[in-house]
């Protein structure tokens, strides 16, 4: 079977890391881990959540793509897509648009890109303090041009599967039936 990356994208708080681990759990994908400078947060594991570097470490890697959000650094390495592809030929990643739209520039059909968006971007702000994120991160990222920036479709993505997560069992239903279940 070809390999295949399902890319999913959105704002922060739009619901991207659920949806990954539901795509991980429920359509045996395995998520490709991602590198980033930030901060882990309380629940975060290296090597699960991310691969936590400093600026160094960070450096040592291969990127098929890096950005800068919202002050840290973030890059998917081949090494990642590499381990996942060798577990399952559907792997799933979270990017920030930027990153979306140069995966589906280097690996055209081979990346399936998912953009999230809520209805009420107020909403983003109440699932970043319901998960625990502190205030000063949640302020530094909502001013944030990408934050911004992902709220919105970017036209190089228009092709892609937009997804309304406005509410949890709708968003299942769709993936289900997307993913053919
Ligand atoms: N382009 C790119 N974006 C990434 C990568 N890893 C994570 N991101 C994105 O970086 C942004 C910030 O991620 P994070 O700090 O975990 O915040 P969260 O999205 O609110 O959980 C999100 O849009 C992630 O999808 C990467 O390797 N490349
Ligand atoms: N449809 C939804 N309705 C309500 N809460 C949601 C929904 N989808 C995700 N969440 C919650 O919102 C918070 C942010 O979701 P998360 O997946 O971490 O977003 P992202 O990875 O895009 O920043 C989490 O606490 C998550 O459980």
């Amino acid at each position: 079977m070809a390999n295949k990356v399902i890319v999913v994208t959105g704002a922060a708080g739009s619901g991207k890391t659920t949806v990954r681990n539901y795509l991980a759990k429920h359509f045996k994908m395995t998520k490709v881990i991602t590198h980033t400078t930030r901060e882990p947060r309380f629940n975060e594991k290296d090597g699960a959540d991310y691969y936590f570097e400093n600026s160094d470490t960070f450096n040592q890697k291969h990127y098929l793509e890096t950005v800068t959000y919202s002050g840290a650094k973030y890059g998917s390495s081949y090494e990642g897509l590499n381990l996942a592809w060798q577990k399952s030929s559907d792997a799933v990643i979270v990017l920030d648009t930027k990153g979306a739209i140069t995966y589906k520039q280097k690996l055209g059909a081979q990346a399936v890109v998912i953009f999230l968006q809520v209805n009420n971007v107020e909403m983003l702000k109440h699932r970043m303090i319901k998960r625990g994120d502190s205030m000063r991160k949640i302020i530094q990222r909502i001013n944030s041009l990408e934050y911004k920036r992902d709220q919105q479709l970017p036209a190089e993505l228009s092709n892609s599967i937009v997804i309304n997560n406005d509410n949890w069992d709708a968003t299942k239903q769709k993936l289900n039936h997307i993913f053919g279940k």
